[in-house]
């Protein structure tokens, strides 16, 4: 039985309508251990036949029988592995891969092997030993001429061990010396038990084989046994392959990238503009949060409500979730209202979840006075269940016969510097009310400064006590101008503010009250709204950054046809293709994503170190989960712009992409 059996091979192209047949019932039988040359006029149908035999070409009648098995080319997998296993692929046009060094070509095939990596290696220094490129290992094929790539693609096709050897004019570019080694490695290559079967014009190289078949018409009109066939030793070992790995096509793919190195720098760039964006505006959007979040819980205990005399049509909403901004809530500590009867306040004191209920006094356009200095406080409050001692930024909380003042507005008016100075001092406090006659009065008293407070609205708090010690002094009655309430816990906050607004007497509300944790709640609703508008810009150049490796892919995939013609040649299936261009997306989104953090990270130094001149806080706040979000949003993109070059670069037939120039 002959190793390799063509049945009454047919095959016709087609244009249009129109048929050419090409091979008009090929019969013939080789055995291993031949050096078969098929000679033939120009456009005879010889590299159609090679395909055919080669596994390359399944569009056609008749049957390739190897080893007494019958090629199916409906099985693709049994093809790929055919291909890897029992076919090397020498050309005249050489066809080795640019981008891979003269090892790594020679390297591709083995990959496809179950050898280790230090026997892959052995094996290809030793292959380039054999053809005399030992030198040459670490050069790119335009760095060699055209005999040494030639030799560089005999290497590649013995690699994988395979039994059958198609060369397709082997020396047709060489001139006399390298076609004389050429011929010399086919024939040790043949003596070795394989079968060669070389295409060629010339009838040198035809005699310098075992057997000369001719090809006319579509026909073999001649077959002339020069020598016999070399003896075949049956008992060597052979190489056993393998599927390729997706590390190899993550390497072939980093090479490839790596190869193109400045043109993927600039892919790169542009796709890490748009992650950059995300990443930044996602890193903007919990400083200024978490900004906003700080200043009013410093200002005011979130757990608190601020409750106030009910007056007809000040609180259209009626609901807890009123939200009164921090300027609004101020002007209503500072108004000055009627009183609140104890047996109201009792009703809030009586509510489950309350914890403490303290009246809010104020007095409005306070002269305070330090030795010769003196200025006017805006607003002057007793220290309540509101007040945090985390609006103090030196000292401490008032104390009896102490005051705190407002760093910005009064103390830094008062004394050069931060004002902390002041602290310790005595200043005298003045204002204008009317007592319990209604006529106008001052209320003047002195107080220990025992700290300075730093907050947006500019508080400055004085001791319950004496407050309203210097308030009585003057007959003053002291109103409450509103209710500090807290709740045992700051979710509660909310439904007691709705509770005290339910609160009624005689059939008529009572009180309008908001809870702090509201305030918070609604100005976090905007910066989230304003966060998505920027991840929404983010998100166009996203989309601009996708359309790049789109458009990267498919430019890689047209300068890669022939490339790919050369990998389904030496076995490498569908699946393999597609994943090399997947991996090379894939590389480009997560170096893409790489830069867009380091970058992003530079970026939050440098505007939070501008920023800091604002306000010591920083405002850009990267987290861990922003950098594994863009890491997830590249690898998706760069997967989804992968996905269709990827598909169409798999889909090459392998003739025509072998055939591309
Ligand atoms: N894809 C194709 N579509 C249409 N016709 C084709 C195609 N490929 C080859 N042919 C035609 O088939 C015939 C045989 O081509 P083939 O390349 O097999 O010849 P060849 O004997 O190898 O020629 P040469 O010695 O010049 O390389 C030629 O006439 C060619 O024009």
């Amino acid at each position: 039985m002959a190793y390799l059996e063509l049945k009454d091979i047919r095959k016709s192209y087609f244009l249009g309508k129109e048929e050419f047949p090409v091979l008009k019932g090929i019969n013939l039988q080789f055995e291993l251990g031949e050096f078969v040359s098929i000679l033939g006029e120009s456009g005879g149908g010889k590299s159609t036949l090679m395909n055919i035999i080669g596994g390359l070409d399944r569009k056609f009648d008749g049957e390739v029988i190897i080893n007494g098995n019958k090629l199916d080319h409906s099985q693709e997998q049994r093809m790929d592995r055919y291909r890897r296993d029992e076919i090397g692929y020498i050309y005249q046009s050489y066809n080795l891969i640019n981008h891979l060094t003269v090892t790594e070509n020679v390297r591709l095939s083995l990959d496809m092997t179950t050898l280790s990596a230090k026997e892959a290696t052995d094996r290809t220094m030793d292959l380039l030993k054999r053809v005399g490129l030992s030198e040459h290992a670490k050069k790119y094929p335009s760095q060699l001429s055209g005999g040494q790539k030639q030799r560089v693609a005999i290497a590649r096709a013995l690699a994988s061990d395979p039994k059958i050897i198609i060369a397709d004019e082997p020396t047709g570019a060489l001139d006399a010396e390298n076609t004389e080694d050429v011929l010399k490695i086919l024939d040790e290559i043949a003596a070795e038990g394989r079968l060669v079967i070389a295409v060629t014009h010339s009838q040198h190289v035809a005699d310098s084989g075992t057997r000369i078949v001719h090809l006319a018409e579509g026909q073999i009109d001649g077959d002339e046994h020069l020598h016999p066939a070399y003896p075949v030793d049956k008992n060597k070992g052979r190489l056993t392959s393998k599927p390729l790995s997706f590390e190899t096509s993550l390497s072939t793919a980093y090479k490839h990238f790596k190869f193109h190195f400045a043109r993927n720098l600039l892919i790169v760039a542009g796709t890490a503009i748009g992650l950059f964006a995300v990443i930044l505006f996602s890193g903007l959007g919990n400083g200024v949060q978490g900004y906003v979040n700080k200043q009013v819980n410093d200002m005011v205990n979130p757990r608190s409500v601020i409750v106030t005399q009910y007056v007809k049509g000040s609180d259209a909403s009626g609901g807890s979730d009123s939200g009164a901004s921090q300027q609004s809530m101020m002007a209503e500590l500072s108004k000055g209202a009627a009183t609140f009867k104890q047996s109201d306040v009792q009703k809030i004191k009586d509510l489950s979840d309350v914890t403490a209920v303290q009246k809010i006094y104020t007095a409005a356009n306070v002269t305070i006075t330090a030795g010769k200095k003196s200025t006017v406080a805006q607003t002057l409050t007793n220290w309540n269940n509101s007040s945090t001692n985390s609006s103090i930024k030196y000292g401490h909380k008032p104390g009896a016969g102490e005051v705190v003042l407002d760093q910005n507005t009064v103390a830094k008016k008062l004394q050069k510097g931060s004002g902390k100075s002041l602290i310790g001092k005595t200043v005298t406090l003045s204002y204008t009310a009317q007592n319990s006659q209604g006529q106008p009065v001052t209320v003047k008293f002195t107080a220990k400064v025992a700290g300075i407070s730093s907050s947006s609205v500019g508080a400055n708090y004085v001791n319950t006590k004496t407050l309203t010690k210097a308030m009585k002094d003057q007959s003053v009655k002291p109103n409450a101008s509103s209710l500090a309430v807290t709740a045992n816990t700051m979710e509660n906050s909310k439904s007691v503010a709705k509770q005290i607004n339910k609160i009624k007497t005689n059939h008529k509300r009572v009180f309008t009250a908001n809870a702090v944790s509201s305030m918070i709640s609604r100005i976090e609703t905007y910066i989230s709204l304003i966060t998505n508008i920027l991840a929404g810009v983010a998100g166009i150049s996203l989309l601009v950054s996708a359309l790049m490796i789109i458009v990267t892919m498919y430019m890689s995939v047209a300068d890669r046809t022939k490339e790919i013609g050369i990998l389904r040649a030496l076995g490498e299936s569908k699946k393999d293709i597609r994943r090399m261009f997947i991996a090379e997306s894939l590389i480009i989104g997560i170096f893409s994503a790489i830069v867009a953090t380091v970058i992003a990270f530079v970026a939050q130094a440098g505007f939070n170190a501008a920023l800091s001149k604002i306000a010591t806080y920083a405002f850009i706040q990267i987290t861990f989960g922003n950098v594994v979000t863009v890491f997830v949003i590249a690898l998706i993109i760069s997967l989804l712009a992968a996905w269709l070059p990827a598909r169409h670069a798999a889909a090459l037939n392998p003739i025509d992409a072998l055939a591309v120039d």
